[in-house]
């Protein structure tokens, strides 16, 4: 079981994988050789959730993602004809997780909770072929994750960057928002001279318009960061 030999399990799981990739990527570049190509590393979805039952297999997992992405981002491979992708499948009975112990129930909570988030996560091996059809036949592969459970295939976006973009959209949206109210509720007060009764009404749209578009700007922006997490 892997957490029983953390060691054997980060030598065989992440350094074999690194290993793998480095050897791979030698005899497969164009400049030395070789045919360029398309090289696919094996995660889970433990390589983007913790899973807290099993931390050690899960670092790995979460190493094998990132190790593989990095290298998708080294523009020198990407100029030798080879492009990195991950996999990170669910749960397929095997002889790797026979002993996982259902009957656990810290074990049972996590998966469950997982299963919310994710989809039905036990699914059967030709999910995980399919799944690996459509990450090897893409037009563009380098960079890609792709997380596959019985439900539903998830590309998976993990650039921070992206978020932040998304974070300074909504800060702008807000601010135009509130300099638009201050300009409204002036020009109103200034040069209209209206009488109180009028601005209050002017004050009250203005307020409820505002609450809508911050209502549906915050919205957008958690199902919108949400789908890339
Ligand atoms: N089964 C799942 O639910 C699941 C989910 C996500 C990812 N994965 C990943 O899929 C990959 C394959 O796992 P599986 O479920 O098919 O397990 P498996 O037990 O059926 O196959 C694992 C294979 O690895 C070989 N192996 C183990 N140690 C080795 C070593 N030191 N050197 C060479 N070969 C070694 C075993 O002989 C076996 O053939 C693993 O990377 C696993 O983490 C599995
Ligand atoms: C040593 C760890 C081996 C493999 C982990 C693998 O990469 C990822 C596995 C992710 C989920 C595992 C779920 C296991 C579930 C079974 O034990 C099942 O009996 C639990 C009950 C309900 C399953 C719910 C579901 O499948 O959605």
């Amino acid at each position: 079981m892997c957490e029983a030999k953390p060691k054997a399990t980060v030598e065989v799981n992440l350094l074999g994988c690194i290993y793998g990739t480095e050897i791979a990527t030698k005899h497969m570049r164009t400049d030395k050789g070789g045919k360029g190509g398309r090289i696919i590393n094996m995660s889970s979805v433990a390589g983007t959730q913790d899973m807290a039952p099993i931390p050690t297999y899960s670092a790995t997992k979460q190493g094998i993602r990132s190790f593989t992405i990095s290298y998708s981002m080294q523009s020198q491979f990407q100029q030798v004809g080879i492009e990195y992708a991950v996999l990170l499948p669910g749960n397929v009975t095997t002889g790797l997780n026979r002993s996982l112990k259902s009957g656990d129930m810290f074990f049972l909570e996590h998966i469950m909770a997982m299963r919310d988030k994710l989809g039905v996560l036990t699914m059967g091996l030709e999910r995980v072929v399919e799944a690996f059809l459509k990450l090897v036949t893409l037009e563009k592969m380098n960079g890609a994750m792709l997380e596959v459970t019985k439900d539903k295939f998830s590309f998976v976006k993990m650039e921070k960057a992206e978020i932040a973009v998304v974070v300074v959209v909504v800060v702008v949206v807000v601010v135009v928002v509130v300099v638009v109210v201050v300009v409204v509720v002036v020009v109103v007060v200034v040069v209209v001279k209206v009488v109180v009764v009028e601005l209050v009404v002017v004050i009250v749209v203005v307020v409820v318009v505002v609450v809508v578009v911050v209502v549906v700007v915050v919205v957008v922006v958690v199902v919108v960061v949400s789908s890339k997490l």
